[in-house]
């Protein structure tokens, strides 16, 4: 039996020598639709635990988020962490100097966020070259995905990386794609565009689902831009991660200034030298940002409100999603809450559950 490998290698050899044109291009989003198939089938667990699979390594979750670090070898991942937290991680000149997860914690705005020190990974990492299917496993669990580049080094290396985290569904900085999708039990298919799309038309997308067996379903394309990579990303729904990324160049020591501009002028990138200790808490305050933490602060009622311990949420949290975090029994005595700050539209504002709250605001929560 030829191995999913190999299968892989052929369609990519396949969509290679095939010419981009109006001809091919449904044969071309067939090739797309199995090479996907093949690529989860290739993550999937095989045998017991720690027998390589999709399996990560074995850190627990801690803190309020998780952020990983990716890279090639040697270019400051262990440097950053040991700058950043408190724990140490053996950095050298040699490749692979780390060898599994090292977890730090990162202390910034009364949270607490879990950095994950993760060894390097090279080409090829997304069919398991090196540890590289670990190292992906571990930054698909992640809140945040700084990936570390060396400003030294060739321009390609970010889109080699962004190639491996994409082949095992890992989509950065992006959301998912507008299409409504719902597979039934009867009825055929019925596909229908909002607006006259760009990249799609109904036999490409009957095409693939053909191919993957699905032959009852509604879908509904509200994005004219869609393509159909992402058509297939909706299918492939329970494998895809939509993961913020931060590009973080290190070692600016060692180029020019006029290149550096440049690097800092991409989107979502940031430059730093970790040896001369140059940017680095930019970066920090960067982290802090892109996961798009909230700090609440919270009163009892007649008392004023205690800003030495902050309570960290995600953005858009409800009032709701703060009884989860204060106790998890909350809820059920919940009577209403009181909101102080940028989130009420008077001060203070008593509501519901539903509530949204905002970065800073101070809440009271009434039992009954
Ligand atoms: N010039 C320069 N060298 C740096 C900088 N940061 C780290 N280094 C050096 O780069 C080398 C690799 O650093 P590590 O922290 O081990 O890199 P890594 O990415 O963790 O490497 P692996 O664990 O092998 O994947 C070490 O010799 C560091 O001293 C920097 O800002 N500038
Ligand atoms: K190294
Ligand atoms: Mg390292």
């Amino acid at each position: 039996m030829v191995n999913i490998t190999e299968k892989i290698k052929e369609i990519e050899d396949e969509m290679r020598r095939t010419q981009k044109n109006k001809a091919t291009e449904y044969h071309l989003g067939l090739l797309k639709g199995k090479l996907a198939r093949l690529r989860a089938q290739l993550l999937e667990p095989v045998g017991g635990a720690g027998s390589g699979g999709g399996a990560g390594f074995d850190v627990s979750k801690s803190g309020d988020a998780r952020v990983a670090l990716v890279g090639f070898p040697s270019v400051g991942k262990s440097t950053f962490l040991s700058k950043i937290t408190k724990t140490k991680s053996e950095a050298a000149s040699y490749s692979f100097t780390t060898l599994t997860a090292i977890p730090g914690v990162l202390e910034y705005g009364g949270a607490e966020i879990q950095i994950l020190d993760l060894p390097g990974i090279i080409e090829g990492a997304s069919e398991g070259k090196g540890r590289g299917r670990q190292v992906i496993s571990a930054a698909k669990t992640s809140d945040l995905i700084l990936m570390i580049l060396d400003a030294t080094k060739r321009a390609e290396q970010r889109a080699l990386l962004e190639a491996e985290l994409d082949a095992v569904g890992i989509r950065l900085n992006k959301e998912p794609p507008n299409i409504y999708l719902k597979i039934k039990k009867a009825g055929g298919m019925k596909i229908t565009f909002q607006a006259p799309p760009k990249y799609l038309d109904e036999k490409m997308l009957y095409n693939v689902l053909r191919d993957y067996k699905i032959l009852n379903c509604e879908v509904l394309v509200r994005d004219e831009l869609a393509t159909i990579d992402d058509f297939i990303d909706v299918i492939m729904k329970d494998h895809r991660k939509y993961i913020r990324c931060l590009y973080v160049y290190n070692k600016i020591d060692s180029v020019s200034l006029e290149f550096l501009d440049q690097l800092a002028r991409e989107p979502y990138t940031a430059v730093m030298s970790c040896e001369l200790d140059l940017g680095v808490q930019e970066v920090v305050e960067r982290i802090w940002k892109e996961l798009r933490l909230m700090r609440l602060y919270t009163k009892r009622k007649g008392e004023v409100p205690d800003f030495s311990e902050a309570l960290i949420v995600r953005r858009d949290s409800t009032i709701e999603d703060v009884c989860d975090q204060i106790h998890r029994t909350l809820k059920e005595t919940f009577k209403y809450a009181m909101v102080w700050g940028a989130s009420a539209r008077h001060v203070p504002q008593r509501v519901g559950l539903s509530h949204t709250v905002a970065d800073e605001d101070v809440v009271s929560i009434v039992a009954k």
